[in-house]
């Protein structure tokens, strides 16, 4: 292997053997004792890289994609069925939460055992003992068995431990699942120290946020197989891509549209099914979103146009001052926006059956999922037709905003001003 190279993955695959449920009676038994009912199923095929020395790289993909199986054949817990792996340097790993832990030890003594399967001597953890503890901020609670700890105390112990060994390689699995927002930051800038230090580093993350910022390269597993690396802007825009159309496919399956109430019922009380009631003298027939193209959509990117159709169909001899109305909440239920026509002042007349649009220039949503409520009632607020979550759709965005809306803005800087001018 060259000098420069710190892991060479060549050709790496690696089965899992799927057991089939247990047999419930005594006659199954007997049936599948001898036969061990099984499924081979392919977790990781054929994957090949090189991470250099002093490089960070990432593993991105979805859940079941192979990472952590990956991670773990890297740490030797588990051997390739496979290729090998080869790796230069003492490597430090954080896989699963407290891996390697004993329960009924505390603290202080798992960080003696701990610290000396990565090969430190007593004396040099004696050396090391009270900053890690600092650094894992569990001050008294070090003397206490580790199983009455907490996820993030046992994680923060963990992390502590995994990065005061002094590696040359360190891999970390999904360290920010777990612990509060503060420990999280701290723990990222001292992956960026490890960096600056030289250090090789193999990190999965589901946050694309920390992975674009910190990893030299990605590589994008998707079930089993590496199907991209490279520049890591690029691969986890290409991955959202993928997501995004894959999840755009799987609403538009979820789509089809709640049944309607019973067609015009010669009765104005209202009839409750579900997510939708009303008392039908108007009907809400359809409910899509298109984009600029007028394709329909479940995926918009933040601050584009976006337009909703709302199909009906009325009997429009007893229809009197109609409104139509929209709501979009969050999925939590929280109510980002709604209008109707009255609010509006558009006034509407009501043909047999029309298609309602409502023309959004910028959809300024952050990124995230919404559902979308339509309604269309009289304007004293009895309900014609009223359909809670008519569609789910998604706002894509590349940035990392929070909150709910974009608030269109710019910064500007007016420095330099002397206070005696
Ligand atoms: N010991 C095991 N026996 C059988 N199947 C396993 C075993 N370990 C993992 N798997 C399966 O292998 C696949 C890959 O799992 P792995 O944990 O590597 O995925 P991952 O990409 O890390 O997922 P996540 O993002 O959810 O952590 C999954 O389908 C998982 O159920």
């Amino acid at each position: 292997m060259m000098s420069n190279i710190a892991i060479r993955v060549s050709d790496v695959s690696k089965k899992f053997k799927i057991f089939e449920d247990k047999p419930a009676t005594l006659k199954d038994r007997i049936i599948y004792r001898s036969k061990g009912v099984f499924q081979e199923k392919w977790v990781l095929r054929d994957i090949s890289f090189d991470v250099p020395k002093g490089k960070m790289i990432g593993l991105i993909g979805r859940n079941g994609s192979g990472k952590s199986t990956l991670l773990k054949i890297l740490t030797r817990i588990l051997q390739p069925d496979t290729g090998k792996v080869e790796i230069v340097g003492r490597v430090s790993s954080l896989l699963e939460l407290g891996a390697g832990f004993h329960m009924d030890f505390t603290g202080r003594e798992n960080i003696y055992m701990n610290a000396s399967i990565f090969g430190l001597s007593r004396k040099e953890i004696d050396g090391k003992i009270d900053e890690i503890i600092r650094f894992a901020e569990l001050g008294p609670f070090i003397e206490n068995p580790v199983r009455t700890y907490s996820s993030g105390m046992y994680m923060r112990l963990a992390f502590s431990i995994a990065v005061h060994v002094d590696p040359d390689i360190l891999l970390i699995d999904e360290i920010l699942a777990v612990g509060d927002n503060a420990f999280q930051k701290k723990c990222i800038s001292r992956i960026e120290s490890f960096k600056s230090q030289g250090k090789t580093i193999v990190f999965v993350s589901h946050d694309n946020g920390v992975m674009e910022r910190l990893c030299d390269e990605l590589y994008w597993i998707h079930e089993s197989r590496l199907v991209e690396h490279g520049e890591p802007r690029k691969v986890v825009r290409n991955y959202m891509d993928f997501l995004n159309e894959s999840e755009e496919k799987r609403l538009t399956a979820e789509s089809e549209i709640v049944a309607a109430p019973e067609k015009h019922v010669e009765t104005l009380e209202v009839v409750e099914q579900g997510e939708r009631w009303g008392n039908k003298l108007a009907e809400i027939t359809n409910v899509k979103m298109v984009d600029d193209a007028g394709e329909e959509k479940h995926f918009f990117e933040k601050g584009k146009s976006a337009t909703i159709l709302i199909s009906y169909e009325a009997a429009k001899l007893k229809i009197d001052k109609p409104v139509f109305g929209i709501g979009v909440y969050k999925m939590d239920g929280y109510c980002c926006y709604g209008t109707n026509t009255h609010i509006d002042g558009e006034k509407m007349n009501l043909d047999d059956s029309g298609v309602i649009e409502v023309s959004i220039e910028h959809l300024n949503l952050v990124a995230g999922e919404y559902y979308l409520d339509v309604a269309c009632h009289h304007e004293n607020g009895t309900p014609y037709d009223y359909i809670t979550r008519a569609l789910t759709f998604n706002v894509k965005s590349y940035e990392e905003e929070i909150g709910v809306a974009y608030l269109p803005h710019q910064w500007i800087h007016k420095g330099g001003q002397n206070e005696d001018e």
